[in-house]
């Protein structure tokens, strides 16, 4: 007898889903959840993609809106059983002030929490980050380590601290009584190194390759280790971290989880050649022409520079002494924590991933293909 399908009668919000993770977990929910009845898409800025989803067997709803108005945040989230909130202000660069950081990532995160517990809504998965964890200000190295690795956190910089702010208050809400009297269940992902289609500094890099004439700079020795996990794999962990919540809520409910996959472990730049080499780049070996003290001297300029032009405009290169250092010390993880609770297996082996990414880059505007 043919297995009847699943009813529909789930009702999901992804916050951020308009950005580079929140478009992936979204595609992948109405590819991946059978169950799902309306997906509503909640971001600042909504991208024009969405249209074409409305048209499938489930309701998806595009809600405009910003995560720093409770008011919108409830609104968006009452009736739905399972909030994915991947909304977020990424900028390790300097372009946002840091208390537009924290007012995003925390006191955003503080309005989700509060909208769930008003509402009633009981599952909630959270988009944190390797940064909650390190690199720390001392450059420690993090070789290959687990959840439980004991590590000094120590950051200074807005985004690794609002991040690491926003996940305690994830982890504190697990068991707090929402509106009908059940207990809120929640559980934090932590992403290295996100890459793949949309990648907007894997973009950035390979327009700065073109510009040099098909060549890019090593700036960062080989040996150090950067932790870098294919979006496609986020995005199921997502998915399968929310589905299971509600079966294993004792086990899962106040867990943090790194995301993880086969994705090799090696230096930023090198990962970044795996895809842009196939595209027409290389790789220039460096050490004598910028060595490592002339690279943190330009760091350092260019954070001077940065502040001596704010009047001005906005001065906001990839290079600065917070990038340099991330990009200098050696962060990998080596985990099986999300096998063991929820059944997480990489959806995409390393071979699609890279597959993928470098189709991205060949059909990029301006390819050097
Ligand atoms: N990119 C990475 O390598 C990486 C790694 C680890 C964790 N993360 C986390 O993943 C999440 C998504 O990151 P991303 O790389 O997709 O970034 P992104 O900037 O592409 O996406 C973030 C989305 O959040 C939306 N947003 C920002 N402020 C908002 C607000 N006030 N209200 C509503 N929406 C708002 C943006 O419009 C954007 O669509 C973030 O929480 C980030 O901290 C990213
Ligand atoms: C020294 C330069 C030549 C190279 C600069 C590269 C730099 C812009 C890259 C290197 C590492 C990157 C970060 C890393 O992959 C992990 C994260 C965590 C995530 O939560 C947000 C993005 C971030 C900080 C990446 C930003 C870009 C970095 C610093």
């Amino acid at each position: 007898m043919a297995e009847s399908p699943e009813a529909r009668e789930l009702v999901y919000l992804v916050t951020g889903g308009c950005g580079f993770l929140g478009e992936h977990v979204v595609r992948m929910l109405l590819q991946r959840e059978p169950r799902l009845l309306e997906l509503r898409v909640f971001d600042l800025h909504l991208g024009p993609w969405l249209e074409e989803l409305k048209t499938g067997p489930v309701q998806v709803t595009a809600i405009q809106g910003d995560v720093t108005q409770a008011h919108e945040v409830a609104a968006a989230v009452a009736g739905a059983h399972v909030v994915i909130h991947t909304a977020g202000l990424v900028d390790v660069f300097g372009r946002a002030s840091p208390e537009t950081i924290y007012e995003v990532n925390v006191q955003g995160t503080k309005n989700v929490i509060e909208a769930c517990v008003q509402t009633g809504t009981r599952f909630l998965v959270y988009t944190s980050s390797m940064e909650v964890v390190g690199p720390n200000i001392k450059g420690h190295p993090f070789y290959r380590g687990d959840e439980d690795t004991p590590y000094e956190a120590a950051h200074s910089h807005p985004y690794p601290c609002s991040k690491a702010q926003a996940e305690q208050l994830v982890l504190e809400a697990n068991g707090r009584e929402v509106h009908g009297g059940l207990p809120l269940v929640t559980c934090a992902l932590r992403p290295t190194g996100i890459y793949g289609e949309g990648h907007q500094i894997m973009r950035d890099f390979y327009r700065q390759g073109l510009r040099l004439g098909g060549r890019l700079f090593r700036a960062i020795p080989a040996s150090v280790e950067h932790g870098r996990v294919y979006v496609g794999n986020v995005a199921w962990m997502h998915v399968l971290a929310a589905r299971e919540l509600e079966q294993r809520a004792a086990l899962m409910g106040g867990q943090v989880y790194f995301c993880y996959d086969d994705s090799p472990y090696k230096s930023y730049e090198d990962f970044n050649m795996e895809f842009l080499g196939p595209c027409g780049l290389r790789l220039v070996e460096s050490r004598l022409l910028v060595p490592y003290w002339l690279l943190v001297l330009l760091a350092a300029l260019n954070a001077l520079l940065q502040w001596l032009l704010r009047p001005l405009f906005l001065y906001a290169p990839l290079l600065n002494p917070y990038t340099l250092a991330v990009a200098n010390t050696t962060f990998t993880v080596s985990t099986d924590k999300a096998q063991r609770h929820f059944g997480y297996v990489p959806l995409f082996s390393w071979e699609d991933s890279r597959t993928r990414t470098i189709r991205w880059v060949q059909a990029m505007e301006g390819s050097a293909q």
